[in-house]
């Protein structure tokens, strides 16, 4: 080594020598400064050498721990692909992987029995946790973003809304009526009518900036979105920005809300109207005034708009992609519109949720496209004290504990050769019934006391907001 180096000082001279035409002997502390600068050189060459083997190894390896950084250069590099990395994470290294990096400690698991023990068995171990709460600061205390006591008093605050006669009633007529005098005029009149090009709807804009730059929170290490955010600039900005139309949006509904019911113009249907009840007969978790309304039905907003619209794309695009299962919907559709529809000349046909009770086709088709295109496709608590999961990883307090319901419909051992094809038939049984089978590997709605409040009652909504035939 110690020769090689002089070797190559010496060679470097004469190259010099010859290029320059210049005596170096004539220069004073000339050799010093040469010394320096090969030194220089091949320090910076061991660096580029030992990154491009690292990057190499990080291309064909899934996870790479690299030096001090851990897998943080796998993850930024795969931020943009992050389901689609998990899933290669799984296909590699098994269904559930510790990720390591500074300041970071990520536990990533697919697997069903994992999954089980985290939001059922030990649920009280396993909160959504500090971290997440500062990702999703802009829901306040409203029920997806809350632990413990204050969760527990937004869910049962939601039970009780949702479980009202009128608002299922509301929601199920409003839906029809949308379709009627608005989806079917609009895209009979006008197919390009959901291009880029319609007038922009300030506020589903800055729902959308919101959700992406929240997602950038997640899959960031917090140091470095919350020096973004003091800073205002990227994601950060957008969020910033964001932040601000949603609150004076919000404010404006209120206060509408708040007038009507004054006016005694409106029932207590819709969820504010509920929320705004219990707030005034002072029901425990409602003080905090407007902030409370905010916080709740934001938060309802956000969990119920890019779930339904995520799935209900998913399920068009399944459909349209595979002609023979649009075939067998058809089929199912009209057995009912021939027993329904007295008026067959009248069309379009919109179908209710009482229409479509019973159709195992049609959901299977839905359970199908949930569980290849889950509508939350990584879920993310934090765990309390030191555990062990059923397949035998150990738990720290205060890991991040990252679940993936995209790659576990993705994964062979769990659903066979053909899961990544889209099979609605897998949920049904032998003599046509629809199956209960997978439902031990199907977290698409979440499991346990967190479940998604509208798993029961999910399918009638979001179908009957967008089913219509004949058109
Ligand atoms: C296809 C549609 C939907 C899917 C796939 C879905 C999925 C989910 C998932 C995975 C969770 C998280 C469970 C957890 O944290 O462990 C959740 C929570 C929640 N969902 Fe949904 N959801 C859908 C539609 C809706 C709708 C329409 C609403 C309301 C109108 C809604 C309200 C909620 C609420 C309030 C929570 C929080 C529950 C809690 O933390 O206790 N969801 N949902």
């Amino acid at each position: 080594m110690g020769s090689g180096f002089c070797t190559s000082i010496s060679l470097s001279k004469a190259l010099i020598y010859c290029t320059l035409n210049i005596d170096m002997q004539s220069i004073p502390h000339l050799p010093k400064l040469y010394l320096h600068t090969w030194s220089g050189i091949i320090f910076l060459a061991f660096i580029c050498l030992i990154s491009m083997i690292l990057y190499l190894t990080c291309r064909t390896k899934v996870v790479t721990y690299w030096p001090i950084l851990g897998v943080l250069p796998c993850l930024i590099q795969n931020a943009h692909r992050m389901h689609d990395y998990c899933v290669e994470i799984s296909n590699t290294h098994g269904l559930t992987k510790l990720l390591k990096g500074p300041f970071l400690e990520i536990l990533y698991t697919c697997d069903p029995r994992n999954l089980e023990y985290i939001t059922k068995t030990n649920f009280p171990n396993y909160p959504k946790g500090q971290e997440y709460n500062k990702a999703f600061e802009m829901l306040g205390d409203g029920l997806f973003n809350s632990d413990f006591d204050l969760w527990h008093g937004q869910r049962k605050l939601a039970g009780k809304a949702f479980a009202s006669n009128n608002f299922s009633r509301m929601v199920s007529s409003l839906s029809k009526k949308v379709v009627e005098h608005e989806l079917v005029p609009l895209l009979s009149k006008n197919p390009k009518c959901l291009s880029k090009l319609s007038p922009e709807n300030k506020f589903a804009k800055a729902m959308d900036d919101a959700l992406e730059s929240i997602f950038f929170r997640h899959v960031t290490p917090p140091l470095w979105w919350k020096l973004c955010r003091w800073l205002k600039i990227g994601e950060e900005k957008k969020h910033h920005n964001a932040w601000e139309t949603i609150d004076q949006s919000m404010a404006h509904y209120i206060a509408m809300k708040k007038e009507e019911l004054l006016q005694g113009e409106q029932e207590r249907s819709d969820l504010l109207s509920s929320y705004i009840y219990f707030q005034n007969e002072k029901q425990e978790f409602t003080s905090g005034g407007d902030k409370f309304l905010r916080d709740s039905v934001l938060t309802l907003l956000f969990a119920a708009r890019d779930t339904t619209g995520a799935a209900m794309s998913w399920f068009f695009y399944s459909v349209l992609t595979n002609p023979v299962v649009e075939e067998k919907i058809l089929k199912e559709l009209n057995k009912v519109k021939e027993s329904n529809f007295e008026n067959e000349a009248k069309k379009p046909w919109i179908f209710n949720s009482e229409d479509l009770k019973g159709l195992v086709y049609l959901h299977a088709t839905c359970c199908e496209t949930l569980r290849l295109y889950p509508s939350l496709p990584l879920n993310r608590k934090e765990a309390l004290c030191e555990d062990v999961l059923p397949d035998g990883t150990v738990v720290r307090p205060k890991m991040m504990i990252i679940m993936s319901p995209f790659a576990m419909a993705r994964m062979k051992c769990l659903w066979g050769n053909e899961c990544m094809e889209f099979k609605p038939e897998r949920w049904i049984t032998e003599d046509g019934q629809l199956s209960n089978e997978h439902l031990d590997k199907f977290h698409t709605f979440g499991a346990g006391p967190r479940v998604c409040i509208e798993e029961a009652g999910w399918q009638s909504i979001c179908i009957e907001q967008f089913f219509t035939h004949g058109v």
